[in-house]
């Protein structure tokens, strides 16, 4: 029997753990933690923590191909670079579910249509609300990019501070890490790679 998760839906997810599941494993970690699930200032806790896991991971809820599907046509003939700088987004690493945090650029090159500025925005975030490796995140905000658009190129980079690195284990503190996925033009095209970067660098 395949065991993969249909997403019908937050609450009737088959296969998914319910609520009070998710809860009791909560109440589970607190008393391994060394802390007492019972008393008074975390009687309320499991439940706050699901309700935050719910908007962490409600990426898996979400379809890139829906959120770009709107595609404007009347772009005046526009046909360089469109670039977003500077989108701020949270995840969290797949080997120890501790956010790692930045900021991500995005550029594509329009064939013809242009989407709308949030779409862009809305597909990071549907991909960084899962758990993640942050290359794996870099090419899957690429690929549905080029999927949805078609677009003659598209460009992404990354730059977080993972806190599995920063506040446990190796504890380095600051650490900035850099990844970047591109496609079409911007693989084929090192000049216009060497823009996309310069403008990403110089604000
Ligand atoms: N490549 C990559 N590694 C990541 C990412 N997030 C976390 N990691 C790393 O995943 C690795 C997991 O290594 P393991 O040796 O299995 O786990 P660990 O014993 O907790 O490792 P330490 O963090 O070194 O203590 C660590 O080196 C993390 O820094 C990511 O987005 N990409
Ligand atoms: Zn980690």
């Amino acid at each position: 029997m395949d065991a993969k998760i249909e997403t019908a839906g937050t609450d009737d997810v088959i296969g998914r753990p319910s609520q009070a599941e998710a809860e009791a494993a909560v109440r589970t970690l607190i008393a391994w933690a060394g802390d007492d699930p019972a008393r008074e200032g975390l009687i309320e806790t499991p439940e706050r923590v699901v309700k935050a896991f719910r908007e962490f991971y409600c990426g898996y809820e979400q379809d890139a191909a829906e959120t770009l599907d709107r595609v404007f046509d009347e772009a005046g003939g526009y046909d360089d670079m469109v670039l977003l700088r500077d989108i701020p987004f949270f995840s969290h690493c797949e080997h120890h579910m501790v956010p790692f945090i930045g900021k991500a650029h995005i550029a594509y090159f329009p064939d013809g249509g242009v989407v709308g500025l949030s779409k862009l925005a809305r597909v990071v975030e549907l991909f960084a609300r899962r758990l993640q490796m942050q290359e794996r995140l870099t090419a899957e905000i690429a690929a549905a990019i080029d999927d949805g658009l078609k677009p003659f190129g598209v460009a992404v980079m990354l730059e977080a501070e993972h806190h599995c690195v920063s506040m446990r284990g190796a504890q380095k503190q600051g650490v900035s890490t850099v990844t970047t996925s591109f496609l079409g033009r911007f693989k084929t095209d090192a000049a216009e790679r060497a823009r996309f970067l310069s403008m990403v660098n110089g604000r």
